[in-house]
């Protein structure tokens, strides 16, 4: 059993599954999004799960893939923005290295409302976003270990960012302690 070097949280528009990609690449470790994990499996994409099959169905699929993830993946590894909201998958988390990509709503909706459409936030994007926010700020908060503000950041930026936050640099800079730890895994 091995484990995730850096687990990405926080809401839509955050930038995790594109934070996560680079984050991987910048570190040379593998990456994956748990989101991709379940549209391969089911072999249809997220909306339609979500419209044909109800949330709950999706949240059922969403945990398989998060434990299955957090207990052999050893790279960077992207949630969903709703994921924490299970009891077990937060404590799965406990103990790992987990960064909440934090985003205001003015730059999520800005975000999101330029990607692809997330059935969450077909109708009235807006207020959506902010209610569920509210419910699950204190949860991304509770299971982090940095909080990183992504607004003034770009992805860029925000890679550099959690690899200062979690001192995922050696002395040399380019030679990730990531790379090492999954060598021993
Ligand atoms: N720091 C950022 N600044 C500007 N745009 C961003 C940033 N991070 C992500 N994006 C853009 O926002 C959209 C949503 O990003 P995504 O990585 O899918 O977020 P999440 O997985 O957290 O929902 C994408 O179009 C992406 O290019
Ligand atoms: O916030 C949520 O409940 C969801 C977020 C989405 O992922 P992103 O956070 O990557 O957009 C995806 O898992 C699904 O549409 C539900
Ligand atoms: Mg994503």
């Amino acid at each position: 059993m091995t484990s995730p070097v850096v687990v990405l949280i926080g809401p839509p528009g955050a930038g995790k599954s594109t934070v996560g990609a680079l984050l991987a690449e910048r570190l040379g470790v593998g990456y994956r999004d748990t989101d991709a994990d379940i549209v391969a499996t089911a072999g249809r994409p997220i909306a339609e799960i979500f419209i044909d099959e109800g949330e709950p169905h999706f949240r059922e699929l969403e945990r398989a893939a998060v434990r299955e993830a957090v207990e052999r993946h050893p790279g960077v590894l992207s949630l969903g923005g709703g994921a924490i909201m299970d009891d077990g998958t937060r404590k799965l988390l406990t103990g790992l290295p987990v960064v909440f990509l934090d985003v205001e709503l003015a730059d999520a909706v800005k975000r999101v409302g330029l990607d692809a459409p997330r059935p969450l936030l077909a109708v009235n994007p807006r207020k959506q976003w902010r209610e569920l926010m509210e419910k699950r700020r204190p949860l991304y908060t509770e299971v982090a270990r940095a909080v990183i503000a992504t607004g003034e950041r770009t992805p860029g930026q925000v890679t550099e960012a959690i690899m200062d936050a979690l001192e995922l640099r050696t002395a040399a800079g380019d030679a990730p302690r990531a790379a090492h730890r999954e060598e021993q895994a």
